[in-house]
C-alpha cells in the first residue's frame, strides 16, 4: 500500500467519523429540545394544580445521576438541562 493510498483512506475514515459526530450532535439537539418541552409541560401541569415551580429533590436526583455517569461535567450538563426546561433561577 502506498503512502498516497493510506492518506486517501485516512481522509475517508475522517470524513465518516465526522459524519457520525454530526448525526450524534443532531440527535443531541433534538433530544435537548424534546426534554426542554416536556420539562416545561410538567411545570405547567404542576403549577396549574397548585404545585411549586421547582422540585429541588427531583433536580438533585437528576444531578446525582448525571454526576455518577459523567463526573463533574455531568453535574454541569444536568444544570444546563434543568435550566433549559424551567428557565434560570
Ligand atoms: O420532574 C419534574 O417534576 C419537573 O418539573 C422536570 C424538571 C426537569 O427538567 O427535569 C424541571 C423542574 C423541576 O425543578 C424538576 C425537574
Amino acid at each position: 500500500m502506498t503512502a498516497t493510498t493510506t492518506r486517501t483512506e485516512d481522509a475517508t475514515e475522517l470524513a465518516e467519523l465526522r459524519e457520525r459526530i454530526n448525526r450524534i450532535d443532531a440527535e443531541l439537539i433534538r433530544l435537548w429540545r424534546e426534554r426542554s418541552q416536556i420539562s416545561k409541560e410538567v411545570g405547567r401541569l404542576r403549577m396549574a394544580s397548585g404545585g411549586t415551580r421547582l422540585v429541588l429533590s427531583r433536580e438533585r436526583q437528576i444531578c446525582d445521576r448525571f454526576r455518577e455517569a459523567l463526573g463533574e461535567d455531568g453535574t454541569q450538563l444536568a444544570l444546563l438541562l434543568l435550566r433549559a426546561g424551567r428557565g434560570p433561577l
